[in-house]
């Protein structure tokens, strides 16, 4: 499989390119990063720190080297994950995006090009956070309706969303639960005396140091509460999950992927 990846100096990059770089089923093609940068042009496995010369280099435009990949990886900025988008279209290359913070608009056009192009989107691609979300689908089929929802995320203090791409994915897979729509429920921050309107799900965002990622949901009833958490130590699981997610899509037909469907869980 050969792999494109955007973003290679970036936390995930890095990881993803050095995970990558161990497989024997992928051959890294080049890496891709914003102009002006001083890494621009350099071997991709020194930008990358993958601790071994890598043979091919970081370039600043993806059009360039975009025809001799299988696959792109994304885990880069909304802005740059709406350029490598159009790009993927545009030369049928299948895509893995992992990058959060989309608007609605946007996330439809990566369900519209999965007619034309294999496309696999995943706001989190560690494997246990994808069994989180399968528990909390059962726990809110039977008593979402009764709980107080309320999810609590943590991230380091560069993150530049909120709340967070996995905790919008476990609120809609809540609110579907429920038979509802989450932008009808979510209840973002709670300020002011009003009393907690039942049947909402409330959103609560911490930025701290360098807190990779931790997502609580808390299912609260009157004299007692379910939580259930998963915290990364680090960014490794990800990055991880992103590359089992590349080897999948590679030999794929156009069409919708989720992570759920790498993982055997759907
Ligand atoms: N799906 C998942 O499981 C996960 C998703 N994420 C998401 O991945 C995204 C990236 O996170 P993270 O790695 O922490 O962020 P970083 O800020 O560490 O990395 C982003 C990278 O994107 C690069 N970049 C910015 N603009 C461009 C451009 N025009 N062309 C090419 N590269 C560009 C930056 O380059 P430079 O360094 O030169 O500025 C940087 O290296 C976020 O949206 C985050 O939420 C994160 C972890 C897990
Ligand atoms: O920015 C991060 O770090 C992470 N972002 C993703 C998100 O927004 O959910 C996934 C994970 O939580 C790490």
């Amino acid at each position: 499989m050969k792999l494109i990846v955007t973003g290679p100096r970036g936390k995930m990059g890095r990881l993803i390119t050095q995970a990558a770089a161990k497989h024997s089923d992928i051959e890294l093609i080049a890496g891709v990063g914003p102009s002006g940068r001083d890494y621009i042009g350099k071997d991709l496995g020194d930008v990358a720190m993958t601790g071994r010369q890598l043979g091919v280099s970081v370039v600043d435009n993806l059009e360039s080297v975009i025809d001799s990949c299988d696959v792109i990886i994304d885990f880069s900025t909304k802005e740059m994950g709406m350029q490598v988008l159009e790009s993927a279209v545009r030369h049928k290359k299948a895509l893995v995006c992992g990058t959060t913070g989309f608007s609605p608009e946007e996330m439809a056009k990566f369900r519209e090009a999965a007619s034309s192009i294999p496309m696999l989107y995943a706001a989190n691609t560690s494997k246990l956070v994808n069994i989180m979300n399968k528990l909390l689908e059962i726990v809110t089929t039977a008593v979402g309706d009764e709980a107080d929802i309320e999810i609590l995320e943590m991230h380091d203090q560069w993150k530049k969303d909120a709340p967070s791409g996995t905790s919008k994915e476990m609120g809609e897979i809540m609110a579907h639960a429920m038979g509802k729509e989450l932008d009808d429920i979510a209840v973002y921050g709670r300020h002011g005396a009003s009393p907690r309107e039942k049947g909402t799900i409330g959103y609560h965002s911490l930025r701290a140091g360098n807190i990779p990622s931790s997502h609580t949901v808390y299912f609260g009833f009157m004299g007692e509460r379910l939580e259930i958490t998963h915290h990364s130590y680090n960014w490794e699981c990800f990055a991880r999950g992103a590359v089992d997610c590349g080897v999948f899509l590679a030999d794929k037909a156009p069409g919708w992927y989720t992570i759920q469907d790498v993982l055997h869980l759907s």
